[in-house]
């Protein structure tokens, strides 16, 4: 299995790679969604439920599948002998992120599910500044895998 792994290499990144830009993409979008729902838009109106589609749609076409690929790609990596060296720090600070980042991603899909209920209670500033968490999650882990500084 591992020597599979290991002849696969480059194929398994490719493809952890492509769903992890999926899985930004819709990160990085459904919070701005989110910031217009809550400053232009009434509950119950037909952009209510124009804004509710592409939220749905968003979560549950793009971000949960693109999400469940990147995981398994990504332990699939995890996998191969010797490719992850885990006495240095930055397979540490990359999880540490990565954790931080589905987190995010369950925060934004009950946030959804607020607005698909007329519940929302958070205001456009404040999805706003959610939207800032990905990008520094971001950071942390490509530059955690890619220059490896610890
Ligand atoms: C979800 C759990 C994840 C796991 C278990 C995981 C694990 C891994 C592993 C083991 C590698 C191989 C490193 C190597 O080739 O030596 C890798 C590569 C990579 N990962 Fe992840 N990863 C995950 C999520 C993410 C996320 C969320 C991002 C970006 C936001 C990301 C970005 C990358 C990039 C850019 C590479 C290629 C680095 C390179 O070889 O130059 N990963 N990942």
């Amino acid at each position: 299995m591992n020597t599979f792994l290991a002849y696969a290499y480059p194929w398994i990144k490719a493809f952890h790679i492509i769903a992890v830009i999926a899985w930004m993409a819709g990160l990085f979008y459904l919070p701005r969604l989110f910031v217009y729902h809550a400053e232009q838009v009434e509950p119950g109106g037909g952009r209510d439920d124009l804004f509710q589609t592409m939220e749905m749609k968003l979560l549950r076409v793009i971000m949960n599948p693109a999400m469940i690929a990147t995981w398994l790609f990504g332990l699939m990596l995890v996998g191969i002998p010797g490719l992850v060296d885990w006495s240095m720090i930055w397979p540490w600070t990359k999880a540490a992120a990565v954790l931080g980042m589905t987190w995010f991603h369950m925060w934004c899909a009950v946030r959804r599910k607020d607005f698909a209920n007329g519940h929302n209670v958070r205001d456009g500033r404040t999805y706003r500044m959610m939207n800032e968490v990905p990008t520094l999650l971001l950071l942390v882990i490509v530059i955690s895998v890619v220059v490896r500084p610890f």
